[in-house]
């Protein structure tokens, strides 16, 4: 079966910095969920920016579909690949539903404007995003939380097989965060593949699909939940001495921080 990503011996490093990764190769097919964890700093935004064309590895290749993607054109790209970037304050002022409505820009000829089904592509997402309510407020008028919802409203109108979502839940409640979590599951179920950071180990436990998990020293290794995300490997990972506990009531196990952080003399 042709794989819908393939990263191949990707290698990257920023003008005179080190090599951020190298020899970095995992495959993706439509219903995949990759939850990538790692330190801060370690390359994990720096790694979607490469897949998404942000930036150009120094060495390997990033196929779609077997097409090496920078011979995509940016309008086929886009129709292939939805990037949600890490959360900064949008300072836009336009209303919410013409902002998730943007996400159709690849599927319009130039000059032409969306039309009512673009529209309604818009309102079906901001009503699974549970945020329907907020579609006439402007843009910069909305929480850090909010507009992280509206920001991945607009990716799921770009309708592309591939979505990538840089820390997705990283300015929503607990809530939120179950919402998020839940139609990623959701849109893997659809046949979308998703690409995610997450700086929570546990998020990685409840979607138990793939895990990317980059070493402290840049090796990135990718497996199964179970199998890659043992105390060990989250304790080297962060350099910090974590547990994993199985809760009978959850039927998973959940990483923790030990029981006291400091040990009582
Ligand atoms: N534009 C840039 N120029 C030079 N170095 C950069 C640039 N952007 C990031 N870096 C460096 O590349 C490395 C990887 O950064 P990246 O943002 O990919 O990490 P990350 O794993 O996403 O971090 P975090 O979890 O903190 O968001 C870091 O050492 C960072 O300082």
């Amino acid at each position: 079966m042709t794989a819908l990503l393939s990263t191949i011996n990707l290698a990257f490093h920023y003008p005179r910095r080190p090599v951020v990764f190298n020899q970095l190769s995992f495959q993706l097919n439509r219903g995949d969920i990759l939850t990538i964890l790692g330190p801060n700093g370690i390359g994990k935004s720096t790694l979607l920016n490469c897949i998404v064309g942000g930036l150009t590895p120094t060495a390997g290749q990033l196929l779609m579909n077997n097409q090496p993607i920078d011979q995509l054109t940016v309008r086929d790209r886009a129709k292939m690949i939805a990037y949600v970037a890490q959360q900064t304050a949008n300072q836009t002022a336009l209303l919410v539903q013409d902002y998730v409505v943007t996400g159709r820009t690849p599927y319009l000829s130039f000059g032409q404007v969306p039309g009512v089904e673009d529209y309604e592509r818009g309102e079906d997402a901001l009503e699974k995003l549970g945020i329907i309510a907020l579609k006439d407020q402007p843009l910069n008028t909305l929480s850090g939380g909010q507009q992280q919802l509206v920001t991945i409203a607009k990716a799921l109108v770009q309708a592309a097989p591939l979505i990538i979502l840089d820390e997705p839940t990283s300015a929503l409640d607990f809530g939120r965060q179950q919402l998020i979590l839940e139609l990623i599951e959701r849109l893997a179920a659809d046949g979308y593949a998703i690409i995610l950071t997450s700086h929570n180990p546990n998020h990685a436990f409840l979607l138990d699909h793939q895990v990317g998990l980059f070493a402290p020293d840049g090796h990135f290794t990718v497996g199964a939940t179970q199998t890659l995300l043992t105390a060990t490997a989250l304790s080297q990972t962060y350099q910090a001495d974590l547990k994993l506990v199985y809760v009978p009531e959850l039927g998973r196990t959940i990483c923790e921080m030990p029981h006291r952080l400091v040990s009582p003399n």
